[in-house]
């Protein structure tokens, strides 16, 4: 029999949804979203899957993650096509129940919400010190967004384990740190960068943002991070040389870089060299109104 996606808009649906996994004893896997979904959020899903007896997928453009100036308007917007992807790969799972969590606006912000910080009412979550350095800096506004609806989230579909990607990196560390400080009963689980198999660039959402030109030349800040990898195996551990090779490698490619960061892992702060415990090379760079990020992670793993 072919397997469905249900398909929930309401926090009673998704509470419904829930006891029902729980009385047939499931555990329940847990994968946010803001839907446009790639091969990078399905293998989130794949991964879900495989440790999980059900999977929720939620699928919801947060307006507190972004600024007035920002693409809320413009974000993608696909639900249809979305749950025709999630259809697809549920029939590869065997056993497993799917739902896909599709609120509005007002389900998850019954006090509405507007990008204004100033003017928003109601109760937000703010995960100081790993929130305003590197995205930060950009997006001061945008962790705690994040971390809001991250929360909300979680109270909502009440998952054993939730699954995020290594591409969104310091929103990995800010989500672990709310995870631990607020003591959600949430094993957290990272999944490697998913990236166009010919050219190495992550994928994103916002990659369909991108010209035919700068879809080319985004991937040099990829090929940087690689060359730095291969130096820091060759024994190099300098930021400066680290951070040298992404910066030598984007201006291949005129890519107008926001930042480029050799952080530790733990606290994200800057540091001069590569330590035992390894250290995070990540950045940002713009190619015309377009932001992407990238990182590589050096010496560790999650
Ligand atoms: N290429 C990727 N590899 C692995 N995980 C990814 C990838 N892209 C997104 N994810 C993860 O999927 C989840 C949902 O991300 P989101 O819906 O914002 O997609 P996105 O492609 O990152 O979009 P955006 O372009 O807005 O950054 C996050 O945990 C994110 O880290
Ligand atoms: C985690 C998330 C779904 C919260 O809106 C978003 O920040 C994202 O897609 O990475
Ligand atoms: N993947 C992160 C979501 C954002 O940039 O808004």
């Amino acid at each position: 029999m072919a397997n469905i996606v249900q398909v929930l808009h309401t926090v009673k649906e998704v509470r419904e949804w829930h006891a029902a996994q729980r009385q047939a004893n499931k555990t329940i896997g847990f994968v946010a979203t803001m839907g446009a979904l790639h091969s990078g959020h399905l293998n989130l899903v794949q991964q879900a899957s495989c440790e999980s007896g059900s999977v929720i997928v939620s699928i919801f453009v947060n307006p507190a993650q972004f600024a007035p100036h920002e693409d809320l308007d413009q974000y993608p917007r696909t639900l249809d096509a979305d749950v025709a992807k999630l259809t697809e790969f549920a029939q590869t799972a065997a056993g497993q129940a799917f739902a896909v969590f599709a609120p509005s606006v007002s389900e998850m912000y019954p006090r509405g919400i507007t990008t204004h910080r100033d003017q928003q009412k109601g109760t937000f979550v703010e995960v100081l010190g790993l929130s305003e350095m590197l995205e930060g800096g950009t997006r001061p506004h945008f962790f705690r967004g994040v971390a809001t609806v991250v929360s909300r989230l979680f109270h909502i579909t009440m998952p054993d384990k939730a699954f995020f990607g290594q591409k969104d990196v310091q929103q990995c560390c800010v989500l672990r740190a709310m995870v631990r400080d607020l003591h959600f009963p949430v094993e957290l689980r990272i999944g490697a960068t998913v990236r166009d198999p010919t050219d190495g660039l992550a994928l994103s959402s916002r990659n369909v943002y991108l010209t035919e030109d700068q879809r080319k030349r985004a991937p040099a800040f990829y090929r940087g991070l690689c060359k730095a990898k291969a130096l820091f195996e060759s024994g190099v551990l300098d930021r400066d040389e680290l951070v040298g090779a992404v910066i030598k490698e984007a201006a291949t490619q005129d890519l107008e870089i926001e930042y480029i960061s050799l952080s530790d892992p733990d606290t994200l702060e800057e540091v001069d060299s590569v330590t035992s415990s390894g250290a995070i090379l990540s950045g940002a760079w713009r190619m015309g109104t377009t932001r992407l990020i990238d990182n590589m992670l050096i010496g560790f793993e999650f």
